[in-house]
């Protein structure tokens, strides 16, 4: 039993061995065709790998593992992959870092044997000579070569790449004569003189080396781009022949200043890292497009104007200071980037606005983009669109004028409705606008005042306080601005000119219509407010006569003269441009007495016969007035007597007021055609109601009536089709303010063409306007009447408030004077006037 059991036991033992034989025999099966799956996998990564398909690889991987091995031939797969993958990054790596790498590694001794050489060729092309075939580029980097004279040999070589290596001498390029490109940076050169290029060479790069003297370079017609950054050169020298250079680089040298460039075609110089302090050698450079100065010394800016091409200029870390330097690239027209960062200039509060006025194409300024509202801020600021001075001139007067009292002012009574009737002479300096306006208001003394404007220059020789200007001081002037007391002001030539509420009221007090004089930017203020002017533009058509005229004067310099005939053009174009600007315009050429050449001397010596212009005859008023009291031809008296007669009926209510004539708004003519322009031709045709002959009013009424009828309006339009403006511009004829014989011309147009010299006195004109409208009304003749055509009196009772403001053809030549209006009413005082409003 014992045995049994033993030998069972045996059996058992047995059995048990055996079992455990077939399971180590299936573990190393299972161990062997992992073995060879792990194998199989390689082998077909690393294929896929090595073919550079790496995303094949993975695919593969997963197509033979996935199924059979579950999640943990997933990661060996992931490992796998990972491994091969970071191999084929290194071989990658190891691949760019040179081809002749494993060379050097075996303690490499610098000399450049054929199997590094062979690695490096490249490009097998027909030879120059085109005779054999041979390879024509060479690239060694990185090598540690010292010795490349086996080199010596290539002389077929185009492109030769040598950098990162330690060459201390080049001489095999001197028998390379195809030789068209040479990097040779990043070595140990030190000295060119015996390195001797091929004339055909066209780029060179021996930056990062040790060369001091770059005289070795010139005679290289063709050379178009040089490199010779980090290096030790003290002055650009030698370049004189390459007649070819566009690209020339010399950062981080040591070069203090800029020479040895005139008229080489550079376009892109880069001399940034240098001790530059100044850029007068680069004044000749003429096709520069692309300029880097950083990290200089430079100061001045002098020697960058006149480059017409220049696009980008970098001066960022330099010591620019003063704003005006800026104005050496004012004329840069293509300049669109520029680098002023770290310069002491940035500093200056004015900076950004200044440097965006002087140069305004820049789009990028100091790494930022230009924005377009900087741009606009700038250019008003230093040279403000006249629109713009308008507005701003308007705004201040507004705002200063808010502060005080306010008051109702005579000019603003009975009612807005009716503006204040004031005549505003415009017209370059000198265009003699200022006599004209003195001639108006001694003529018509019994409708026109004159304004008299304040200024802060002094007054010339013959010039009157209160009479031409009110002369105050700058100081007197700006506290007048803060009072609020002008209506509008100008800068002209550096002095204040300005037209004061004071003034204007004197005058509308008076009961008289408001004349004065002024410059286009008053105009434009002017135009802003409540008034409604007439302006009247005296423009001279030819400019040389203006100068003439403004030497004459012997009151201006060169500059000033220069700047008033230059204004010229700007007033023809503001009226060319905006048709109906203007009211009227007046060709203010001399015609008489001005000599033909006036030199320097001359100028100051003129007789006041010579011409009106001389300073000595410059009080106008007393000089008017000694023309109107002089003696009076037949003629001119009988014209006189006249006036004064009808003058006397239209008192006493036989005739209307001649203001109610002349002023009279005139109507809206739909087939006007609006032109603008200077009008020379003189046509008989008046808007304004026909002359009271002394044959009595019936016969004028008619005649009025009849050219105010719509046939005989239409009528006449067809002939001659003109504008409001250019309709007064007919009545008030072209005049040659300076003659004697103008004057007259003057006095004959505005006198003697309407007949309404000796005008009574304002006041009883006004008092008696009511009651002499209705009898005119009522004496208007019945046919008139029947045929409904409408009576001037009753148009000028119910003058239609202005529906437009300046510049509109429909609009009155000068409205009247308010009916309203009369001495009796107007208080004595400002004070009387005045009444603080809630
Ligand atoms: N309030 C004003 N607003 C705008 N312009 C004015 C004003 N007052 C005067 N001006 C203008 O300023 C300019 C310079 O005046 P200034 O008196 O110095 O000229 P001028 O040499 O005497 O010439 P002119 O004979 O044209 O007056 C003139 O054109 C004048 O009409």
């Amino acid at each position: 039993m014992e045995v049994a059991a033993t030998i069972s036991e045996g059996d058992m033992v047995l059995e048990e061995s055996v079992v455990e034989e077939e399971e180590e025999d299936m573990q190393e099966q299972e161990a062997m065709m992992w073995q060879l799956l792990e194998e199989m996998v390689r082998e077909c990564a690393g294929e896929a790998v090595e073919e550079g398909v790496q995303e094949l690889a993975g695919e593969l991987l997963d197509e033979l593992l996935d199924e059979e091995s579950g999640e943990v031939v997933e990661e060996f797969n992931k490992e796998l992959l990972d491994s091969a993958l970071s191999s084929s990054e290194s071989s990658d790596l190891e691949e760019c870092e040179s081809p002749a790498q494993e060379v050097v590694e075996e303690e490499f001794d610098g000399v450049l044997t054929e199997d590094i050489l062979a690695k490096g060729l490249s490009n097998l092309r027909h030879s120059a000579t085109g005779l054999e075939q041979t390879y024509i580029h060479l690239s060694i980097p990185n090598c540690k070569l010292c010795d490349i004279s086996i080199l010596y040999n290539y002389m077929h070589l185009q492109k030769l790449e040598l950098p990162y290596n330690k060459i201390t001498d080049l001489r095999c390029v001197n028998c390379m004569p195809y030789l068209l490109q040479l990097d040779a940076s990043h070595n140990a050169l030190s000295s060119l003189a015996d390195v001797k290029l091929p004339q055909s060479i066209k780029e060179v790069d021996f930056s990062h080396n040790q060369i001091f003297d770059m005289s070795h370079l010139s005679d290289y017609r063709f050379l178009f781009k040089l490199n010779l950054d980090n290096n030790e050169i003290q002055t650009i020298e030698g370049l004189r022949n390459c007649k070819s250079l566009s690209y020339l680089s010399l950062a981080e040298n040591k070069l203090s200043k800029v020479c040895g460039l005139d008229n080489l075609p550079i376009k892109f110089l880069c001399l940034q890292g240098n001790k530059i302090t100044d850029l007068r050698g680069l004044a000749k450079l003429k096709r520069l497009h692309k300029l880097d100065l950083s990290n200089n010394k430079i100061e001045s800016l002098k020697g960058l104007a006149d480059h017409d091409l220049l696009e980008i200029i970098n001066l960022q870390n330099n010591q620019v200071r003063e704003l005006n330097e800026i104005k050496h690239m004012q004329n840069l027209e293509l300049l669109r980037v520029l680098n002023l960062q770290w310069n002491p200039i940035q500093e200056n509060p004015d900076y950004l606005y200044w440097i965006l006025y002087m140069v305004q194409k820049l789009t990028e300024l100091d790494l930022k983009k230009v924005k377009a509202i900087d741009k606009v801020l700038a250019i008003n600021k230093y040279n403000p669109p006249a629109e713009v001075v308008a507005a701003n001139d308007h705004m201040t007067h507004i705002m200063y004028s808010f502060q005080q009292l306010q008051r109702i002012y005579d000019s603003t009574l009975p009612n807005f409705d009716i503006p204040y009737p004031m005549l505003v002479l415009v017209g370059p300096q000198a265009s003699g606008k200022r006599e004209l306006a003195h001639m108006l208001c001694q003529e018509f003394s019994n409708y026109f005042g004159y304004c008299i404007c304040h200024t802060s220059r002094s007054p010339y020789y013959g010039e009157e306080d209160g009479c031409d200007y009110h002369f105050v001081t700058e100081q007197t002037f700006e506290e007048m601005i803060r009072l609020g007391k002008f209506i509008e002001t100008i800068k002209y030539n550096g002095h204040y000119f300005g037209l004061s509420r004071d003034a204007l009221e004197a005058v509308a007090r008076e009961g008289l219509a408001c004349c004065t004089h002024m410059e286009l930017e008053g105009v434009q203020s002017l135009k802003k407010t409540y008034f409604e002017p007439r302006y009247i533009l005296l423009i001279p058509m030819r400019k040389e006569k203006h100068r003439k005229r403004l030497l004459l004067r012997g009151l201006y310099d060169q500059s000033q003269i220069d700047f008033a005939v230059s204004r010229v053009d700007t007033y023809i174009s503001m009226n060319q441009d905006h048709p109906g600007y203007f009211d009227a315009v007046i060709n203010s050429d001399l015609s008489k007495n001005i000599p033909s050449d006036i030199n320097q001397s001359s100028r100051r010596k003129i007789s006041p016969s010579s011409g009106l212009m001389d300073s000595s005859t410059r009080n106008y008023s007393s000089r008017i007035q000694a023309r109107l009291s002089a003696e009076k031809t037949v003629l001119e008296q009988y014209s006189l007597e006249q006036r004064q007669k009808v003058a006397r009926e239209a008192v006493k209510g036989k005739a209307p007021g001649p203001y109610n004539y002349l002023f009279r708004r005139v109507r809206n003519f739909p087939n006007i055609s609006s032109t603008s322009g200077v009008v020379s031709k003189i046509t008989s045709f008046t808007s304004l109601v026909p002359v009271l002959s002394s044959t009595g009013y019936e016969e004028s009424s008619d005649s009025l009536s009849r050219l105010m009828s719509s046939e005989a309006t239409e009528e006449h339009f067809q002939e001659s089709s003109l504008s409001s403006a250019e309709e007064l511009s007919e009545i008030i004829k072209p005049i040659d303010l300076d003659t004697d014989s103008s004057m007259e011309v003057v006095s004959q147009a505005l006198l003697s063409d309407y007949k309404l010299l000796g005008i009574p006195g304002f006041k009883r004109i006004m008092e008696d306007d009511q009651s002499s409208l209705h009898t005119l009304e009522e004496a208007r003749p019945e046919r008139l009447k029947e045929e409904n055509i409408p009576s001037k009196y009753s148009s000028v009772r119910n003058t239609p408030s202005p529906s437009q403001r300046l510049g509109s053809n429909i609009k009155p030549i000068l409205p009247p004077i308010p009916s309203g209006r009369t001495r009796a009413e107007i208080p004595d005082s400002p004070q009387q006037a005045v009444c603080t409003l809630k």
